[in-house]
């Protein structure tokens, strides 16, 4: 912990991959621009002296001048480069980490991104990293030029006598005192200031992706009410934040700057008792004055270093995400038959949580095994953890008899497709969304997959067909039909092992016969576990295994289970009863929704 504490510059720089060493860069350039920045007192000093002396000469005016107007020159040119390179920098450290995050994300337990809610990591991976990039390009490299240049400027002073030096320094150590009342000040309430933004983008996003509720219910809803609250706590926090340290860090703003205060008195008062000259002490005022400018960013900039440090630190937490352990090499596996040994579950990794008590259950490659059971009796637990989106707490999972722990994460993916009941449109066209199955497939291909899940005569329909952006047909689709584009894209990955997830629940009947009929057909061979409500889509499975509250109460054929499961009897009646009642209902001999 500490360690990482100490090196939070070094963590951040390790972002930039190749491009550190333009960090270093940039700092030189800095510090040569900052350091050519004093040429022209010097300049100037040297023909203040000749005026004194009275040896000035056009000529000597026009050398000190040339001299002045290059070390200017080198000044802005190293300025200008200096910059240049620590902005490659900063934007390269910005993308490194916003990268590193998303793979942390990929590689995480699905719990522990889940843990965050879409507001904080929005405002993570947009507003906080971006908030890196001012301090990165410009504190660090201007930062170490603007220290330089007060040291060589008191250094200077020393030469021309100590005590001005000294006397330079006299309202340093209020001015420090002040800001480390500052830091601490505002260091204490960091972490609320923290949690007070992170809410508020929280309640930003749920009012966006509820707005349909909202406006159902008007702006009396609770949503709206929580969103108006957090913006405004927020407003109240931070004025009271900022204003708790208003007074110390104006202080320090006002003293550490203030090198006159002692220099020109001091200085004064040494050329009257004739220990320096006039021009030494005019030398010596010029080189008060120069520090000025540097000591005020100074202070700006101490300050933004202490923010991007909180920034960083407060990162880590999901740099350093608890990942999925995966080995790299890929395990040879020679079937793809699952089997769960005596797996326990708990979400929150509290045994009283536990929401799956020791399943054993083995689906055979090329069987087709049905999952039912009532709501919360942990369905969706066990398909998601053949997954591994989230690993077991205690027992195993095989694929072909590897445990899915030894092998890559890519392989569990390539051999194992999941279809959920929401399904996630990405911001592309159809096409691309469905091709999402397999990113090598052919326009043909994609289309056939379309065609075979059913997806086709509603693509058509829409304005540019396949070329239709997801994120405008996404609000235009219904749930079913982004059901029957998760399934088209499931079809072209032709993974061996399927997990549908009561992936046709929101399709209606006739569409889902002819689904379940190309499902049935492209499914063949391949290990099925189908997770329905509606039973007589599963009436076929090999094998059919009814789980409540987490432990498995039977299994086997719907025949055998009619027969000896009372749970199973009293679903498939109820099933039978919706149908009968839908057919009632209509009055006609359609076909029953159920
Ligand atoms: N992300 C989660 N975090 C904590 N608990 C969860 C999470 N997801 C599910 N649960 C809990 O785990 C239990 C099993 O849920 P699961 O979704 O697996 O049941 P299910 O049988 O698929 O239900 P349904 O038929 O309603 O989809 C439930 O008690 C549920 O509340």
């Amino acid at each position: 912990m500490k360690e990482k504490k100490e090196g939070w510059m070094r963590t951040l720089l390790g972002y930039a991959g190749g491009y550190r060493k333009k960090f270093e860069l940039s700092i030189v350039l800095s510090v040569i621009s900052i350091t050519a920045g004093l040429v022209p007192f010097f300049c100037m000093y040297q023909v203040i002296c000749k005026f004194v002396d009275g040896t000035v000469t056009s000529g000597a005016i026009l050398g000190w001048c040339g001299a002045a107007l290059f070390a200017y020159c080198v000044k802005v040119l190293c300025f200008a480069g200096s910059t240049a390179a620590s902005h490659q920098v900063a934007y390269h450290v910005l993308e490194g980490l916003r990268l590193r995050m998303a793979d942390r994300f990929l590689h995480a337990p699905l719990g522990e991104v889940q843990a965050h809610s879409i507001g904080e990591i929005k405002n993570i991976m947009v507003d906080k990293i971006e908030g890196i990039e001012p301090p990165l390009a410009h504190v660090v490299p201007e930062g170490v030029g603007h220290i330089v240049l007060p040291v060589v400027s008191i250094l200077a002073l020393a030469l021309i006598d100590w005590r001005i030096a000294l006397a330079s320094l006299v309202t340093f150590p209020a001015a420090f005192v002040c800001m480390a009342l500052t830091f601490k000040i505002s260091g204490k309430n960091f972490d609320t200031y923290n949690n007070s933004n992170t809410y508020m983008n929280s309640m930003i996003v749920e009012y966006i992706e509820g707005i349909e509720v909202i406006k159902a219910f008007g702006r009396a809803g609770v949503s709206y009410e929580k969103y108006a609250k957090a913006i405004t706590d927020y407003r109240t926090f931070v004025i009271k934040w900022l204003s708790s340290t208003w007074v110390t860090m104006k202080l320090a703003f006002a003293l550490f700057p203030a090198t006159l205060i002692g220099t020109l008195p001091v200085s004064l008062a040494l050329a009257s008792a004739g220990t320096i000259t006039a021009s030494q002490a005019a030398l010596a005022v010029m080189l008060s004055i120069s520090m000025v400018g540097s000591l005020a960013k100074l202070e700006v900039f101490a300050n933004e270093t202490k923010q991007m440090q909180m920034t960083v630190e407060e990162l880590d937490s999901l740099l350093t995400m608890k990942s999925l352990l995966e080995p790299e090499k890929r395990a040879n596996i020679t079937s793809t038959d699952v089997e769960l040994k005596q797996v326990r579950f708990s979400y929150s990794g509290n045994t009283e949580e536990e929401v799956l008590h020791g399943i054993d259950l083995k689906f055979p490659q090329g069987s087709f095994t049905a999952l039912v059971g009532p709501s919360g009796g942990g369905k969706s637990t066990v398909a998601k953890l053949i997954a591994r989106f989230f690993d077991v707490t205690e027992g195993s999972i095989t694929i072909g008899g590897v445990n899915i722990k030894d092998m890559p994460l890519s392989q569990i993916s390539e051999n194992v497709s999941f279809v959920a009941q929401d399904n996630f449109l990405f911001r592309c066209s159809l096409l691309e969304n469905i091709r999402l199955g397999n990113p090598k497939a052919t326009d043909e291909e994609v289309k056939a997959a379309a065609r075979a899940a059913q997806c086709e005569e509603f693509i058509l329909k829409l304005p540019q067909g396949y070329d239709t952006p997801a994120g405008e047909a996404g609000k235009r689709l219904s749930g079913g039909e982004k059901q029957r584009i998760a399934i088209a894209r499931m079809m072209l990955k032709n993974a061996p092992i399927v997990i549908l997830d009561e992936a046709t629940a929101f399709t209606d009947p006739e569409n889902e016969d002819k689904i379940q009929q190309s499902i049935a057909a492209l499914t063949k061979g391949k290990t099925l576990l189908v997770i329905a409500h509606r039973l007589s889509t599963i009436k076929q499975a090999d094998n059919i295994v009814v789980l409540k509250n987490g432990a498995i109460v039977a299994h086997g054929t719907q025949e055998e289970l009619l027969e000896n499961c009372p749970l199973y009897q009293d679903m498939w009646k109820a099933h039978i009863g919706a149908k009968e009642w839908a057919v009632s209902s209509a009055g006609k001999e359609e076909k029953a929704y159920v």
